[in-house]
């Protein structure tokens, strides 16, 4: 029976704030981090790979956070977890002790999120199929299992999430057939971050064009003039027919986003990206009441089922933006996924980090494919940046994400790459000194 004998963690840290890669009004130079799991199994079997996503500094505390879930899962057998992955994920989320620190929040809920994607990683692998397909296969019945509705049955109950599944089961097929002929849809971030220059912005977002791009995202909530500066040249570069996003990462207070997104309305923004605080659920509801017709998204920084659920019973938000290692892992965002077809709100899951492109795009696909049923105000955010360190990173082609084919989660990289920015001792870190 495969069981897993040892967990291994690691900080890995990509030194992108020296390019300013991923910098916003927030989070001014990020340098990209993984803490990195791997789940090893007795005897020769796939292991388990998974990550969370950090900005740098800190994710020592959620390298340690893993090691104290740890003994959660070492020595138990895959089967132990993934016959009932709803029960497990209610044990790996409710150690009596640990659940203080949370509960389902915080650097334990992000640990929490690497463990998690990592069985489903190795549970893929064991079957041979990517996670997508994996979850695509499984009967309404099979996928309710994998879930805790613990604290949502207000909204959504396992009988109307069967209900739900039920009604996309038909189609399942064409779409899938559809997916892998066509792609999922995706835009760019990459052209837009805050600290790249004029020229620099004006190149990217030439090049992105190029390559078939046709949704671009800005990033703004510095100086006013200078984010609309911004969003002209942009503009000037993909024209009207294309489509612009903004993003504030934070910075607003809501009358304050009210009246600068009034500024910036003239660029025509499908979207206005975390105004504000994150956790502020009736400051969005009164923002997108008031930005009308500018859309309002959210999720990367939202951290648990019970949030979300109360931004769509608010009718907080047009978008959802939900975390593939924010939330809890796929357990958690299946859920998500859910709620919000019920509520009729688009998911566009967040990719800016690393490894964040390479799950999503699994969780993308299996909403189209047996979820929602609909490719409408659903696009997938996409970030250029070290991909080249994933076994099997992301496929772009013509703005379109490619259907990942290799089993698993495609969330593991190189040994070479982990070594190499293994921190403090990698040799990427060693320059810095
Ligand atoms: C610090 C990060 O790069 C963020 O700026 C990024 O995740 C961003 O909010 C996004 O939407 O991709
Ligand atoms: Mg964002």
């Amino acid at each position: 029976m495969t069981t897993i004998n040892r967990v291994e963690i690691q900080d890995i840290r990509f030194p992108t704030s020296r390019s300013l890669d991923g910098s916003d009004a927030m989070n001014a130079a990020p340098d990209y981090s993984a803490a990195y799991v791997i789940l090893h199994t007795n005897d020769g079997s796939p292991e388990g790979h998974g990550l969370t996503f950090t900005i740098g500094r800190g994710n020592e505390i959620v390298v340690t956070a893993i090691q104290s879930l740890a003994p959660l899962i070492e020595g138990r057998t895959l089967s132990s977890m993934t016959d009932n992955m709803g029960h497990f994920w209610r044990e790996i989320t409710g150690d009596s002790q640990l659940r203080w620190i949370g509960p389902d929040k915080g650097a334990i809920h992000l640990a929490t999120a690497a463990i998690v994607n990592a069985v489903w990683d190795m549970w893929a692998k064991n079957e041979g199929k990517p996670v997508w397909k994996l979850l695509v296969d499984m009967t309404p019945e099979q996928l309710v299992r994998c879930l805790d509705f613990r604290f949502v049955t207000d909204a959504l109950t396992p009988e109307e999430a069967i209900c739900l599944l039920r009604r996309q089961s038909a189609g399942k097929a064409d779409r899938e057939a559809e997916m892998r002929r066509d792609g999922y849809p995706g835009y760019t971030t990459s052209a837009g971050w805050l600290g790249y220059s004029d020229e620099k912005v004006r190149s990217l977002a030439r090049e992105a064009l190029a390559e078939g791009w046709t949704h671009f995202k800005q990033k703004i909530g510095g100086d006013t003039e200078e984010d609309a500066h911004r969003a002209a040249l942009l503009r000037e570069e993909i024209g009207w027919d294309n489509v612009l996003m903004m993003d504030a990462n934070q910075v607003w207070e809501v009358d304050e986003t009210v009246t600068k997104m009034r500024r910036l309305a003239e660029f025509d923004p499908l979207w206005i990206e975390e105004p504000t605080s994150p956790d502020d659920i009736l400051g969005h509801a009164e923002i997108r009441h008031r930005v009308a017709p500018i859309g309002v998204a959210t999720g990367e920084h939202c951290h648990n089922k019970v949030m979300f659920k109360q931004f769509f019973q608010a009718d907080a938000i047009d978008y959802c933006q939900l975390d593939a290692a924010r939330l809890g892992g796929l357990n958690e965002v299946i859920l998500v996924t859910l709620m919000a077809a019920k509520f009729g709100v688009p998911i566009c899951p967040h990719g800016g980090g690393v490894g964040l492109c390479e799950y999503t795009q699994h969780i993308s696909l299996f909403d189209y494919i047996a979820v929602s049923g609909s490719l409408e105000g659903r696009v997938l955010e996409y970030v250029d940046h070290l991909h080249e360190h994933f076994i099997d990173p992301v496929i772009i082609k013509r703005g379109r994400y490619q259907v990942p084919e290799a089993p698993g989660y495609s969330i593991a990289m190189h040994a070479e790459s982990q070594a190499q920015h293994r921190f403090p001792e990698g040799a990427a870190w060693q320059e810095e000194t």
